[in-house]
């Protein structure tokens, strides 16, 4: 199943949920081992989402050595799963725990070893179990956006989805 982005035309009503962390709150941990926040992955991106208004939340990651692609730059894949990371943590300001379906990148700068990405990402409709998430990201020094971000997360029975990985899986939260 693969569906290009594109946000329905009416979105099902979506509520912040009671329990979602205070704007500038962080969003806890899912996982010690999470390659995308996980405080104790090897060469993890240790990404901390924080929960911002409405249906927003925001990030940041330095750009650091090993994440290289090109010379001085970092890597497109690298970036991808940092935009995996911050985007599929945005559910959770609707209550909504979700995996990725579908992840669309635009790479419109490069950016360099040693800045700083700041991340705003915002859940744009709800569909059924769809959840539509778009985040842009920019440089400390700039307004300007250097690559933007839009994905389809599914929602999912957390325990359900992941019943028959749990042994490997069991510092996680569920
Ligand atoms: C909880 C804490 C989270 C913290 C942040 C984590 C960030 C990292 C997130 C990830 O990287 S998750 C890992 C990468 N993703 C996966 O491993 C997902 C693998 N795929 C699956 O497990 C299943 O394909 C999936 C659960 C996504 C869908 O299978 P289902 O059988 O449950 O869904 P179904 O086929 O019934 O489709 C339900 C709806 O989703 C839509 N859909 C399913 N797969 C899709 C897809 N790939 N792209 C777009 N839409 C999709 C489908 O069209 C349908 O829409 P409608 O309601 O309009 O009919």
């Amino acid at each position: 199943m693969s569906t290009n982005f594109s946000l329905p035309d009416v979105s099902d009503p979506m509520e912040r949920h009671p329990k979602a962390p205070a704007p500038g709150d962080p969003f806890r941990l899912h996982h010690d081992l999470c390659h995308g926040c996980g405080v104790n992955a090897p060469g993890g991106l240790h990404v901390t989402v924080y929960a911002g208004e409405g249906f927003t939340t925001t990030a940041e990651m330095k750009v650091e050595e090993w994440m290289l692609g090109g010379p001085g730059v970092i890597h497109g894949g690298v970036l991808t799963a940092a935009f995996d990371e911050v985007l599929g943590t945005t559910p959770l300001i609707i209550g909504v725990p979700v995996v990725t379906g579908h992840l669309e990148v635009d790479f419109l700068k490069p950016i360099p070893i040693g800045s700083t990405l700041h991340f705003e990402a915002e859940v744009a409709a709800k569909e059924r179990r769809k959840v539509f998430v778009r985040a842009v990201a920019r440089l400390d020094d700039s307004d300007e956006p250097v690559a933007t971000a839009s994905a389809i997360f599914i929602e999912i029975d957390l325990r359900k989805h992941y019943a028959k990985y749990y042994d490997s899986a069991s510092q996680s939260r569920l």
